[in-house]
């Protein structure tokens, strides 16, 4: 018996020491279950010297976030010490990080539906606040196939829905491109899991590349063989350079991207023309006229409310160009999980001064 009460952590590692000489010599220690990796749990009470009922009895989370140690390495005694306290160190570090990081997933799923149309609802990052893309866009007008004017100002879509349908481009490019999950940061300061993968692919590798929102900057990989040859297609066909594109996977329908837009005129000069290619399902692709200067307070929805959608289906090209990105916001709105398959957006833009050509 102790002389005195041992802090958790000490009575932990005790146990754990005790469960390490069980094992090394193949015998079984009974003992009292109680704090362990420095959390409650509620187990079995001699769970704690029994590696796999002590793995089952301690909390996690489906993203693995909160997994703790793989206590069944720990095989002999010395080396066991120091990994136990490596470990329980990586461990608390991870769930202190982790009450910092909201999964978009999970924040959605218990948000439920929209009370008015029943679809599920999308976390604005932007705004920090729970959404539903069905009714928000409900009144948008069709845009068609050739050449709209949004406004009087000069912003101008080219819609061509079946330019590049000939391909087996989806499957190429999620083969061929290096996905990346990115966060995004709230102005509380937390961090979002983005809801879809995304890529950054440049003429030379290097670029450094950031936008608002984004927890940290993405750096340029070269151009991988399917992007650069409809690089050069789209070239042609707009009769354009390009130099960057910037890919999104959506792997199902409940990946989206929350309005913005692309306008920054240090990285893309003023007025960019930005040619964004589609492949796999199709989704709506939504745009809604803004007032005020980007990226300030007074960058609000118009009063008038106009929005114009596209339904960007496999192959579909669609440029935005002259002020576009000045009065324009746009988005990809968040559906049912299982209403759409896959699908791979690339936006390919042209960098002013990417220093690499
Ligand atoms: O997926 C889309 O169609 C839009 C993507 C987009 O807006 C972007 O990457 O900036
Ligand atoms: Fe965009």
């Amino acid at each position: 018996m102790l002389p005195h009460p041992a802090p958790a952590v000490s009575q932990a590692f005790t146990r754990f020491l005790r469960a390490g000489i069980s094992r090394a010599v193949g015998g079984g220690a009974s003992g009292s279950g109680a704090a362990c990796w420095g959390i409650s749990f509620t187990g079995p009470r001699d769970a704690a010297n029994k590696p796999e009922e002590l793995a089952a009895a301690v909390p996690s989370t489906r993203d693995g976030t909160l997994l703790p140690p793989p206590i069944d390495k720990y095989t002999d005694l010395v080396p066991a010490s120091q990994r136990f306290h490596r470990h329980l160190k990586q461990y608390r570090r991870r769930r202190r990080l982790a009450r910092h990081h909201l999964s978009t997933r999970s924040l959605e799923r218990s948000a439920g539906v929209c009370a008015r149309c029943a679809s599920e609802l999308y976390l604005d990052a932007a705004e920090a606040t729970m959404r539903c893309s069905h009714c928000e866009t409900a009144g948008a007008l069709r845009g068609d196939e050739g050449t709209t004017a949004l406004d009087a100002d000069g912003s101008i879509v080219d819609f061509l829905p079946h330019e590049f349908a000939d391909g087996e481009w989806l499957a190429l490019l999620q083969h061929e491109v290096q996905w990346e999950q990115h966060d995004d940061r709230l102005r509380d300061g937390r961090l979002l899991s983005q809801a879809r993968l995304i890529s950054y692919q440049a003429h030379e590798e290097g670029h450094v590349y950031s936008y608002p929102g984004i927890s940290r900057a993405l750096r340029a990989s070269r151009f991988t063989p399917s992007v650069d040859a409809l690089r050069h297609r789209v070239e042609e066909r707009t009769g354009l350079k390009f130099n960057a594109a910037h890919i999104n996977l959506y792997r199902d329908g409940g990946d989206h991207v929350s309005w913005h837009t692309d306008e920054d005129v240090q990285l893309y000069g003023h007025d960019p023309t930005i040619a964004s290619l589609s492949f796999g399902a199709t989704r709506r692709f939504v745009l809604r006229r803004m007032s005020g200067m980007p990226y300030t307070q007074e960058w609000q929805p118009s009063p008038s409310n106009e929005m114009v959608e596209f339904s960007l289906g496999n192959g579909s090209l669609l440029v935005m160009r002259g002020m576009t990105q000045r009065h324009w916001e746009h988005c990809v709105g968040k559906e049912s999980v299982n209403s759409a398959g896959p699908r791979i957006n690339i936006t390919f833009r042209q960098v002013v001064d990417m220093g690499t050509e």
